[in-house]
């Protein structure tokens, strides 16, 4: 049955994963976004409704789950509904209706998810980072975010103003880097009617707007040393006085800084004040570079490609296996800010729903890959194309092995046997 659901959905415009065990979908869950999930109640190895029940523990952001039931376990389906599975049906059941069950739910699911999903990426390194948030957001009272531009500095500090438990008040963000020095005092401060020339009514500073809330400063590496002493004092009192005030006012705060340099060799140097260093250094969260996390490439053109179809209702975007192998070996100098544009770009350029390699990169895998693609291209030609890479992929993983390799597809020997002589492809030993 899995082979002919995988092919209905697919003509339907859907992106299919096929798991042929719970623990293969338990790996796939953990790895990849899906925005629904049909799963036998009687899985090979396991029971659905027990995997489900585990994920719900365990994954973040679980897609609703539909059941397959047959006529003996339509209790234990009734159950997980109670638990939280989205819907079921009954074995022998009217695809279209199965169809119609599952856009809904995927739709559903894409309307309410998304921006305020919290997980961060698949990698373990993010994975370990999206674990420690909520902990350090119930008891960090300052955090440190280290990265390049543009690998998610930011998204992480809003995750944990997000988390931040009793911070009822605002994410107030600064980048020290835009504020020219002369006005750097004023704007953290704030000042007083009449305190300088231009100063016709009083304004409230950015330390204090972020009273009871979180104060973001992105680049702190670039706050002057004389800016650094005055903040410093801030921390310690909770109080500050307005430029041309009298007044003492209650700044209390939980300080995220973000910064892409590095901080202690700017202590050495005595470009930045050692004890500010200690006080921000509490808790270091360093993000890694997109390249040295490849497996969140792949999640987040993914994720991506999801946002653009939900903004723009209607539109089934889906990324070409073959885009996204491509993808995979660019070293995205710009990190997910780069990628996120990039899929953007190309959704945007793309004629088709299928965002092929001219839609990233103005030209075409074709010659790289050797398979044949273009507008005239019909469904099966581009699926036996897919079917071809795939198939070669797992062969090479497996040294050639045909047992090997034909194990770890769910199918026999023979099939693929079958499979690669109908797609030409050359099988270990063979001339
Ligand atoms: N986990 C994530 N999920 C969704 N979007 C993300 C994620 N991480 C980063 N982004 C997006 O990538 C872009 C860059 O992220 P962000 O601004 O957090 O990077 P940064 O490290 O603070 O960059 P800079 O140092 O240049 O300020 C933003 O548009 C952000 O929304």
């Amino acid at each position: 049955m899995g082979e002919s659901l995988v092919q209905l959905f697919r003509l339907e415009g859907f992106a299919v994963d096929w798991c042929r065990t719970a623990a293969a979908g338990a790996e796939a869950l953990a790895a990849h976004r899906y925005s629904a999930v049909v799963s036998d109640i009687r899985l090979p190895d396991r029971n659905g409704g027990d995997l489900f029940l585990d994920l719900k523990e365990t994954l973040t952001g679980l897609p609703p789950f539909l059941f397959m039931t047959a006529f003996g376990t339509i209790d234990r389906a009734v159950e997980l509904l109670k638990a939280g599975a989205a819907d079921y049906v009954t074995k022998p059941f009217d695809v279209d209706v199965l169809v119609q069950k599952v856009r809904g739910l995927a739709e559903g699911y894409g309307a309410v998810s998304d921006i305020g999903d919290q997980s961060l990426g698949v990698s373990p390194a993010m994975k370990r980072i999206a674990e420690s948030i909520p902990r350090l957001a119930r008891h960090a009272a300052a955090l440190l975010i280290t990265g390049e531009s543009g690998a998610g500095k930011e998204h992480v500090a809003k995750l944990f103003h997000h988390h931040a438990i009793g911070a009822t008040g605002e994410f107030v963000a600064v980048n020290c880097a835009s504020i020219p020095e002369s006005l750097m005092e004023s704007e953290l401060f704030g000042y007083e009617r009449g305190a300088f020339t231009g100063a016709v009514k009083a304004k409230r500073g950015l330390f204090e707007q972020a009273h009871q809330g979180i104060l973001f400063l992105d680049e702190i590496g670039e706050m002057p040393l004389s800016m650094q002493a005055k903040m410093l004092r801030v921390l310690q009192d909770k109080r500050l006085t307005r430029l041309g005030g009298e007044k003492a006012i209650t700044a209390d705060f939980r300080l995220v800084c973000a910064t892409h340099r590095d901080l202690r060799a700017m202590v050495d140097a005595g470009q930045f004040r050692e004890d500010l260093y200690y006080r921000i250094h509490v808790i270091h969260l360093r993000i890694p570079p997109l390249r040295e996390r490849p497996e969140d490439i792949r999640w987040f053109v993914r994720h991506f490609v999801e946002e653009f179809n939900h903004a723009h209702s209607g539109e089934r975007r889906r990324i070409d296996p073959r885009t996204e192998q491509a993808l995979l070996s660019y070293a995205w100098p710009g990190n997910v800010r780069e990628l996120k544009h990039a899929v953007e770009r190309a959704c945007i350029l793309s004629n088709g729903p299928l965002l092929g390699a001219e839609a990233f990169f103005g030209g075409s895998l074709d010659d790289e890959v050797g398979t044949s693609q273009g507008s005239s291209e019909s469904l099966a030609e581009y699926l036996m194309a897919c079917e071809r890479d795939y198939l070669s992929l797992i062969l090479e993983r497996h040294g050639g092995h045909m047992t090997h390799a034909a194990e770890a597809l769910g199918i026999t020997r023979k099939t693929l046997w079958e499979k690669l002589r109908r797609l030409g492809i050359k099988a270990r030993g063979e001339p």
